[in-house]
């Protein structure tokens, strides 16, 4: 990786506790995915188009409960707070002075409803959603739906690819098992069956069925994305189960160490979508021109998830922001590079194997 994300990285690496940044850049196994889900956009290229562009370009696009966002979203990631101490807080200024939906989510630092209350101090119409594992209990699951709902979140985002935690072998070596002292995960604080005051653990089940879905769906008017995606078959499904949105993404490598590169696996769920509710997907952007690729082969928009994090090391709020517009910068440069007036203008026939066709 070069350039401002590189650099942000690389500065993170400089002041993060040194467990800390590996928890953020490793993932599971032997890190096959972590490395694919990027080398996966370089076997890519764009094949663009010629005189028929426009000198403004029409970037935004249409989410659940987020009209006219931009096309990249903060993926959820956990504990803002180890990166800077502003933690989510300079998070989601950045995000809503740049027009970028927030996903925060149950493991941040800091409690929903003051995350959505910054966003919407920097920009009144900015989106946040709010992401979540269903909990084992269901009356957890909906305390956690209502502040949510209560904080103004748009949309709930379930990741469900997590039936059990991943085996992060950098996180074993390091005994990074706990958050230090002074830190929480606030929106676990005060749930049913919790020690009054105090704050539960994030409970992950491989139990959870298709009926836990459904319970969540009767629960809230939210818009409803999963996160975790990636056959074709369980995109299907998700669609049939009213799901609001697909996130296809391999928990940027974190998870199962022999899964798919996010891209590889975004055509054969775009084409069991077919269109009836967005797909997005996350893992491995990390140039405008990634954006490019996944909205040509069908991705309404994509998710950031670790440069955010090293921007918020690098600089807080404006290290986010940084990190962010130029993520934008370069997507608005990749259209007007391929001839194209707006993200309507990408379409699959630009995207071919590098060295030979798809
Ligand atoms: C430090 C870190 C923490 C994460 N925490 C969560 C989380 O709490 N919930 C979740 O659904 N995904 C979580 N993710 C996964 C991200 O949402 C996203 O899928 C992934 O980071 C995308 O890949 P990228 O980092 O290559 O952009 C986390 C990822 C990282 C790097
Ligand atoms: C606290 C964890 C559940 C956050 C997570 O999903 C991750 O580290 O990938």
């Amino acid at each position: 990786m070069t350039g401002v994300l590189a650099a942000a990285r690389d500065r993170a690496r400089d002041v993060l506790d040194p467990a800390f940044y590996d928890y953020v850049a490793g993932g599971a196994g032997r890190e096959r995915v972590v490395a694919d889900n990027e080398r996966a956009f370089d076997r890519l290229a764009l094949l663009p188009r010629v005189l028929r562009g426009s000198a403004v370009r029409d970037t935004t696009v249409d989410l659940p409960g987020a009209p006219g966002a931009a096309p990249v979203l903060v993926a959820p990631t956990a504990f803002h707070r180890l990166a800077h101490p502003d933690g989510e807080l300079a998070t989601a200024r950045a995000a809503a002075r740049t027009g970028v939906v927030l996903v925060t989510g149950m493991a941040a630092t800091t409690a929903v409803a003051e995350v959505a209350a910054a966003a919407r101090a920097a920009d009144p119409a900015a989106a946040v959603w709010f992401q979540l594992y269903l909990q084992p209990e269901p009356e957890v699951t909906e305390c956690l739906v209502r502040r949510a709902e209560r904080a103004g979140c748009t949309a709930l985002v379930v990741t469900v690819d997590s039936p059990v935690f991943g085996r992060r072998e950098r996180d074993l070596r390091n005994g990074f098992t706990d958050l230090p002292a002074g830190y929480a995960a606030e929106n676990m604080r005060d749930l049913p069956g919790g020690p009054p005051g105090r704050t539960r653990d994030i409970a992950m089940s491989p139990a959870l069925s298709w009926d836990d879905l459904a319970r969540l769906r009767e629960a809230t008017a939210l818009p409803v994305l999963l996160k975790g995606v990636l056959h074709p078959a369980d995109a299907r499904l998700a669609v049939e189960r009213g799901a609001d949105g697909v996130v296809v993404s391999n928990h940027g490598g974190r998870q199962c160490d022999a899964v798919p590169a996010a891209v590889d696996a975004l055509p054969a769920v775009v084409a069991a979508v077919d269109g009836r509710v967005p797909v997005l997907l996350d893992g491995g952007v990390r140039r405008g021109t990634d954006v490019a690729v996944s909205l040509a082969l069908g991705a309404t928009a994509v998710g950031v998830g670790r440069p955010v994090v090293w921007g918020l090391a690098a600089g807080g709020e404006a290290g986010v922001r940084q990190v962010l517009e130029e993520l934008l910068d370069e997507y608005d440069h990749a259209l007007a590079l391929c001839g194209a007036r707006g993200n309507a203008d990408l379409a699959p026939d630009l995207v071919v194997r590098r060295g030979g066709a798809r």
